[in-house]
């Protein structure tokens, strides 16, 4: 039977005499969250993973108030040695045993141990790890940097998964080579010498291939993802062969067995494929610089391919390595490097680790050097080293929500579209599949076109599975993948990505970072400013104000852009001048939306000011605005055209996400703009700002915070708190191009002290009457005014409301024979679930959205669904910030929609009701 639980005390280990000699036990008091007796007896890892067995039925109800003792036996005290209270256990195939009258289990010669399950360690950490634990945390730190040996790496693997799907293999490298251009440009790489490189290695894959293939032709796959609930560990093998994971490596290896770290990989892998059915007991490395051709007595072996048998000893070693470094992460503790065997001497590494170590101050097998930065500095990495842990572990817990929450749930969460009727699969060029599948119309989720999706036959980790790309999204679903799945399902598949990046930017900020930009950044400085003279906008004070704080700034500047105050433009005219002053200038932020807005008004801008071709777009296909196509950069091609692209730029246009990719992070600037600012955590805008000499950034932080999913020092943005630090480097656009008067006067009193103005009279006056066709006088008395309200008493319910979505069809109908378009009304609704109740009563052409996805758009009229009732608890948007964004997205008519007496018991509320009421 499995039993899983939560450590409820302190775990001590001792050694105990046993008629087999001494051995050591340790007694673990769990609070049982659950048992499944019904796993087989004798089963292995292959049975039913333990989530999917066990029901509340199954569970003893006396069991989960008094821990209960789990002991666990000889080597699995090593992973006992781990636990803390509080840590999530699983004990596979453990034994039931009475002892005084109290029920206790331990652990049997099958049993398996796992430390905090849910939290999916990669295979390649796991590797790193066993190569030295330190190592494993340094290329966390610092990301994986642009060189050659990785490109190529990646390459052959390609070449080897192209080889599996049966491409030719010289079309393979050419297509392969060609798609690296832009990076091997930046490397100074030619396509030939790479492509002989890549040949070398791909020559021993395919004479190992071809005869693996005069046998079993049908039982290869290539790179398949694989995630085990029970072990929580995921990966991608690079290829399957009769149910046994091969694993390819670029280098040579000349001894009869495979290297170790390599065999743990494998074993890695076998783990995976037996929770999902397979029973395998060898594995295959294949070293492609081994040739087997010229194999003689003193060149040692030269065989490619090295199988080695995979024994029970090893799987559990593996498991107990994995158990360590999901014990370290859920800890936030950072491994010294006396955690493994590895000796110092022979790393590649050593260097790094000793500077790593001697500036952040940290213990080390390596031993420091170097001087410790500030104490002030060392608090800050700290801190937001563990905010931004935390942020992964959050990140994890969505991971085991794919297993943990049923269909249904996902479907109800917006994490999956279910139900899908499978339609076709259709081999593409180079082994690629296209699926396609249907949905009911209707069904909505967050998975947008350009995604990377699981696209399962039923369920996303126990069923046929496969990462797939969204091609197209409507009732019918285009996707694009390596292995054909018959698509019944797609789920979100969240992404360490960002996280990744977010410690990459804190770690080069900190440690790369410029003396005098730290200075500015923790308060050690004031920025400075060079004097200018020149206008750049004659018509806006404060923004001719903030051009020149962007111009003249040695250090940063600050620009707050309230609601429709012209931040785009201001950006667009900064850039402008500093283009003119021959400055190369990096405009990045938070979403693509927000860079392909910017990048627009500055083409504008710079019309005939600089060749288009020095304006470059860097994205991907499916993230940038096809207007904005011409402009992006392409990966695929000449090196040497690429690379001459890229360095022609002297403008670069990125979102902040890109900014810390390997080929950005090889880029610099004079001077980064960095719009949505205030959206953007401390380290996701410095992945920005670290590429530039000066940086403006550019925000609102009285509308949408960072998003994160925990509640930590993430939440506030930079923008924010340098706002407080340096107020002397900010300026606030206070005149806004949007909205009527009677629209934005709200928002000006309640969150910019009074300060907001329209820009023009013609502003100030704008109403409907303006747009063709519609005539005020058409609507119903109570919406004449471009505010109004409508009271719906609240029915009760906590995130919908029936009568709300009603009343809002009714209303869309009363503008549209006034003679609106559909397309110009917007509906905001607090949660989801009133969004697709909503959409469920109007019109598909009517957008109807969360605030978030109104950031930043206007519409000519607005209406909110307040979605209140009862005596409200806390803000219904969350926070006032939310309230802000959706009043301030109209510009000739705003509709607010809610139940009065709910609405007044909050003051903010309250006075919300009294403006709109007037
Ligand atoms: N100085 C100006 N003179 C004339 N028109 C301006 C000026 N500044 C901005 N505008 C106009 O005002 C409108 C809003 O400007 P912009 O799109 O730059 O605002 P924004 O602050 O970026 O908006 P949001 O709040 O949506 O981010 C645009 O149509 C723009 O052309």
């Amino acid at each position: 039977m499995h039993v899983r639980g939560t450590v409820a005390g302190e775990v001590e280990v001792r050694s105990v005499s046993t008629s087999y000699g001494e051995t050591d036990l340790a007694e673990v008091p769990l609070q049982l969250t659950a048992v499944d007796a019904a796993a087989a007896p004798d089963g292995g890892p292959e049975s039913e993973p333990l989530a999917a067995a066990v029901s509340e039925s199954d569970l003893d109800p006396d069991l989960d108030h008094e821990p209960t003792t789990v002991t666990l036996w000889n080597k699995w005290t090593k992973s006992a040695e781990l636990l803390e209270p509080g840590m999530e256990l699983l004990v596979t195939n453990a034994e039931q045993d009475e002892y005084q009258g109290e029920t206790q289990y331990k652990t049997t010669g099958d049993s398996y141990v796992v430390v905090e399950p849910s939290f999916l360690v990669n295979v390649t950490a796991i590797r790193n790890w066993v190569e030295c634990p330190r190592l494993y945390y340094l290329n966390k730190l610092s990301g994986v940097p642009l060189n050659y040996p990785v490109v190529k790496g990646t390459i052959v693997h390609e070449v080897f998964g192209d080889l599996l799907r049966g491409r030719d293999l010289e079309e393979s490298i050419d297509a392969r080579v060609d798609e690296h251009g832009l990076e091997l440009g930046l490397l100074g790489e030619s396509p030939d010498s790479v492509a002989e490189d890549v040949r070398e290695n791909a020559g021993a894959i395919e004479g190992w291939l071809e005869q693996g293939r005069l046998t079993e032709d049908d039982s290869w796959r290539s790179e398949q993802l694989l995630i085990s609930e029970t072990f929580g560990i995921r990966g991608r093998a690079d290829a399957i062969r009769r149910g046994a994971p091969v694993e390819l490596k670029t280098g040579k290896n000349l001894k009869k067995e495979p290297r170790f770290k390599d065999k743990v990989q494998a074993a890695c892998y076998a783990l995976l494929l037996e929770e999902h059915g397979g029973d395998v007991d060898t594995g295959t490395l294949l070293y492609t610089k081994n040739s087997a051709l010229d194999r003689n007595e003193e060149t040692g072996d030269l065989t490619p391919a090295k199988d080695f048998s995979m024994g029970d000893g090893l799987l559990k070693f593996v498991v107990r390595l994995r158990n360590e470094i999901a014990a370290m992460e859920m800890s936030g503790d950072v491994p010294t490097g006396y955690e493994g065997s590895a000796k110092c001497e022979y790393c590649f590494e050593q260097d790094t680790c000793m500077v790593v170590s001697g500036r952040l101050d940290q213990e080390s097998k390596a031993g420091q050097i170097g001087q410790a930065l500030p104490d002030e500095e060392l608090e800050y990495f700290e801190r937001f080293y563990r905010a931004i842990e935390e942020e992964r572990r959050e990140v994890h817990r969505e991971y085991a929500k794919l297993w943990e929450q049923d269909a249904q749930e996902r479907a109800d969460d917006d994490r999956a579209l279910i139900n899908l009727e499978f339609v076709e699969k259709r081999p593409l060029e180079g082994g690629r599949w296209e699926l396609r599948a249907r949905r009911e119309g209707g069904a909505t989720s967050k998975l947008r076109e350009g995604d990377l999706v699981l696209a399962s036959d039923g369920h996303p980790v126990r069923g046929q599975s496969e990462l797939a790309r969204i091609e197209r999204l409507d009732d019918e679903i285009v996707l694009t993948a390596d292995e054909p799945v018959e698509v019944t399902r797609l789920d979100v598949y969240p992404s360490e990505l960002t996280t990744d990046r977010l410690l990459a930017a804190l770690h080069d900020a900190l440690l790369k970072g410029d003396e005098r930009r730290k200075d500015v950044l923790f308060g050690r400085a004031e920025p400075e400013f060079e004097d200018i003279e020149e206008t750049f906008i004659g018509n806006n004070a404060r923004q001719n104000e903030a051009v020149t704080k962007a111009v003249g700034a040695k250090d940063c500047a600050l620009i707050h852009g309230p609601p429709g105050t012209g931040k785009t433009y201001t950006i667009a005219r900064a850039i402008r001048a500093m283009v003119e002053r021959g400055e190369r200038v990096l405009l990045s932020a938070f979403t693509n939306r927000a860079v392909d807005n910017a990048l627009e008004a500055l083409l504008e801008q710079l019309e005939g000011v600089i060749d288009e071709d020095r304006i470059v777009r860097v994205g991907s296909e499916s993230g940038v605005r096809d207007d904005m196509e011409p402009y992006r950069l392409e990966r695929a091609g000449d090196p040497e055209d690429r690379l001459a692209e890229l360095q022609n730029a002297q403008v670069v246009a990125a979102t902040t996400a890109t900014c810390g990719s390997r080929i950005m992070k090889e880029q610099s600037f004079d001077a980064a703009l960095v719009d949505e600012a205030a959206q953007l955590t401390e380290p996701g805008t410095c992945a920005a700002i670290n590429l530039a000499e000066r940086f403006v950034l550019v925000g609102d932080h009285e509308q949408l915070p960072p998003v994160v999913r925990a509640e930590n020092d993430l939440s506030e943005s930079l923008f924010e708190r340098l706002v407080d630090l340096h107020p002397e480097a900010g300026v606030m656009l206070d005149r806004q191009y949007r909205m009527n008067q009677r629209i934005q006067a709200f928002a000006s009193r309640e969150f910019y002290d009074g300060k907001l103005r329209p820009a023009e009279p013609a502003v100030a006056a704008r109403t409907l009457n303006d747009l063709e066709g519609v005539a005020r006088a058409d609507l119903p008395e109570n919406l004449r005014d471009p505010v109004s309200f409508v009271d719906v008493e609240g029915d009760g319910s906590r995130y919908t409301d029936g009568e709300e979505a009603a009343r809002i069809a009714e209303l869309i109908e009363a503008y549209e024979a006034a003679g609106l378009e559909r397309s110009e009304i917007g509906v905001i609704a607090p949660f989801r679930a009133q969004v697709s109740e909503i959409s469920a009563h109007v019109p598909d052409d009517v957008a109807v959205d969360t605030v978030d996805r109104f950031q930043g758009s206007s519409q000519e009229v607005i209406i909110v669904s307040f979605t209140a009732t009862g005596s409200l608890e806390g803000p219904i948007f969350e926070d006032y910030r939310r309230i802000n964004v959706a009043l301030t997205r109209p510009k000739r008519a705003l509709v607010l929609v809610g139940d009065s007496n709910a609405l007044a018991t909050d003051p903010v509320y309250g006075r919300m009701l009294e403006w709109a009421r007037q």
